[in-house]
This record gives C-alpha cells, sequence and structure tokens, in this order.
C-alpha cells in the first residue's frame, strides 16, 4: 500500500489545552477522504500538521515520507487551503495566479482560468475587495488548479451559494479523475459531499474514534424499527448509536462491526430497516450515547 501521508501517535497542546492525543492515521495515495466531526474535534488541528504549519509535541506526520514542517521539498507536495485567510488581502486575483507556480510544481494555469471564469472572479481585484463567497471560490480555484499530491480543504466554501458548492464539487471529481491524486476534505455539510468521499475518518475530542471506506460504513450501519422485543434482539448484535420510542414505535440505529454478526444478521418481518446517510451516521457516532427504552 503507497501512503502520501501518514500521521503516528500524534499528540498536540496548544497552550496548555491537550488538543490531540495519540492520534495515528494514514492517507493513501490517490484517494479523496473525509475528515469529519464536531466543532472543537481537532480536525484543523490535524490539518495544520500535516500541511507543516505546526510540529507535533509527539508522535511522527509524514507527507511523501518526510516530515513536512520546514521541509520544502515536502511542502511543494501540499496545498492546504483553509475557510479564510489563504492570501494576503492586498493583491489582486491576477497577481495571485501569477505567483502560484512558484508553490506549486503541477500548477496549471490553464485550470485556474477556466475556474476563475466558471467562477465570475474579478482578476482585477484584490482579495479584500472580494465578498466571502469569492474568496473562497479563489480558494477552491487555487486548491484544484495546483494539482498538489496531497491537497487538503478545511471548510473550504464559507460564503459559496448551493450553486456554486455544487459547482466545486463537480469540479473538483471531473479533475481528480483526470489527475488523481490524495484529497481530505473537512467539512460540516456532509450529505452534500458523501458521494466524492471514499473513506472517512470521525474525530471526537481529539481521538479518530473511526475509520472506515464509505461503502463500509453504509453496509455496517442500520435504522430499525419494529416492536420492542425484535429491536432488543437486533440491538445485541452490535453498537446501539441511537434509540428512541414514540407511542408503541422502536427503533435502533445499530453498527455491526464483526463481519459474521453481519452476514447472519437477520431482520424479521416485523421491523423494518433503513439506510442511513453519513451525515446520520455523523451525527450519530460523534456524539455516541446509549439510552434505554422507557
Ligand atoms: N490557537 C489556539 N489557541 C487555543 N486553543 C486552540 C487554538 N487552536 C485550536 N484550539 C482549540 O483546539 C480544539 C480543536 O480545534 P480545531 O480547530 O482543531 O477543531 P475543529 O475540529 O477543526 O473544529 P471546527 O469544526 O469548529 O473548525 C478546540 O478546543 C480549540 O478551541
Amino acid at each position: 500500500m503507497t501512503y502520501q501521508a501518514t500521521v503516528w501517535q500524534v499528540s498536540k497542546k496548544i497552550e496548555k489545552s491537550q488538543i490531540l492525543t495519540e492520534v495515528s492515521c494514514s492517507f493513501k495515495k490517490d484517494v479523496i477522504y473525509g475528515l469529519l466531526g464536531r466543532n472543537g474535534a481537532g480536525k484543523t488541528t490535524l490539518l495544520n500538521l500535516l500541511s507543516g504549519k505546526t510540529l507535533p509535541d509527539t508522535g511522527e506526520v509524514k507527507v511523501s515520507n518526510h516530515q513536512p514542517f520546514n521541509h520544502s521539498d515536502t511542502l511543494d507536495h501540499i496545498c492546504f487551503i483553509r475557510e479564510s485567510k489563504n492570501f494576503k488581502p492586498s493583491l489582486t486575483i491576477k497577481t495571485i495566479l501569477k505567483t502560484m507556480p512558484a508553490f506549486y510544481p503541477n500548477w496549471n494555469a490553464e485550470k485556474a482560468l477556466e475556474l476563475i471564469e466558471m467562477f465570475e472572479l474579478p482578476q482585477h481585484k484584490t482579495v479584500s475587495q472580494l465578498s466571502k463567497g469569492m474568496e473562497s471560490a479563489l480558494g477552491i480555484t487555487v486548491g484544484i488548479a495546483s494539482r498538489s499530491p496531497l491537497t487538503i480543504f478545511d471548510e473550504p466554501y464559507i460564503g459559496m451559494d448551493a450553486h456554486a458548492r455544487q459547482q466545486f464539487y463537480e469540479v473538483l471529481l471531473e479533475d481528480y479523475s483526470e489527475f488523481p491524486r490524495t484529497i481530505i476534505l473537512s467539512t460540516h455539510l456532509i450529505d452534500e459531499v458523501s458521494d466524492l468521499f471514499q473513506e472517512v475518518y470521525f474525530m471526537k475530542q481529539g481521538q479518530i474514534s473511526l475509520h472506515e471506506t464509505v461503502d463500509q460504513l453504509q453496509e455496517r450501519s442500520f435504522l430499525i424499527k419494529g416492536p420492542k422485543e425484535a429491536i432488543e434482539t437486533l440491538a445485541a448484535k452490535g453498537k446501539v448509536l441511537d434509540r428512541s420510542s414514540f407511542m408503541g414505535d422502536y427503533s435502533i440505529t445499530l453498527y455491526i462491526e464483526d463481519a459474521e454478526e453481519l452476514a447472519s444478521l437477520y431482520i424479521p418481518a416485523s421491523c423494518s430497516r433503513q439506510k442511513l446517510s453519513l451525515q446520520q451516521l455523523m451525527v450519530y457516532l460523534t456524539n455516541h450515547k446509549e439510552e434505554s427504552f422507557t
């Protein structure tokens, strides 16, 4: 297996607060990852480490087999687009586009111009003169046109309307199909982008709480409704992520990791089974509290 980036047993404190605790994760070459978790889970901190902005206190981060911090050859392989402040406010879009090849060896000027036109960005304007959505569209343009082997987007669409976000997802997928690279996208708009992800990492309180392929995750998770007794029997087959009861209707959100349990799962005719969206799963997986029926 070829990895573009690996994080091994990384811990990080900021101002005496423990932000990341023994985080280990790896990102394969040419795979699109979703990095999901609630506010303050530690996603941006992890992405800062991966992009060489900071060093871990303990553990090891490697991108293209090197620690990225202060390693210019490795930093050339990484493009990190944050939710804001990606560019100097006094620079015009035109100037930014001119300087990008110096940062990104795979920079594709033609692609950049195509996206500038698609997002209707005025090249003569400075970053400070752009709306929030336009500034985000500029970040996305740079992220895609960089064609960096490790491209990271940390909630890059602030202020962009639904149409522009859809354009972003489509263009990202189209360009990735032609020029595969490792992409990590941290987002809260999970259902909008879930079709893009091949694998997801869930973070909770500074740790990785789950890593799965999207297909596996959806195969292993169920929302089951039915009579109390049947539901209780099914609950014993896996991890109950959520329970609810309303006027005699009982339901559970069940996650079955064990392959044998999964293969032999029998759902009686008195019960119904539904698929869960990635967004619903994320809510349950990052809010794990098990309740009993009342
Ligand atoms: N410079 C800083 N000084 C103090 N605390 C910080 C700093 N940066 C981050 N933190 C803290 O680290 C924790 C994780 O923050 P981080 O930004 O990594 O989370 P996140 O998962 O990206 O959140 P969000 O989804 O809201 O962007 C939070 O509790 C945050 O308050």
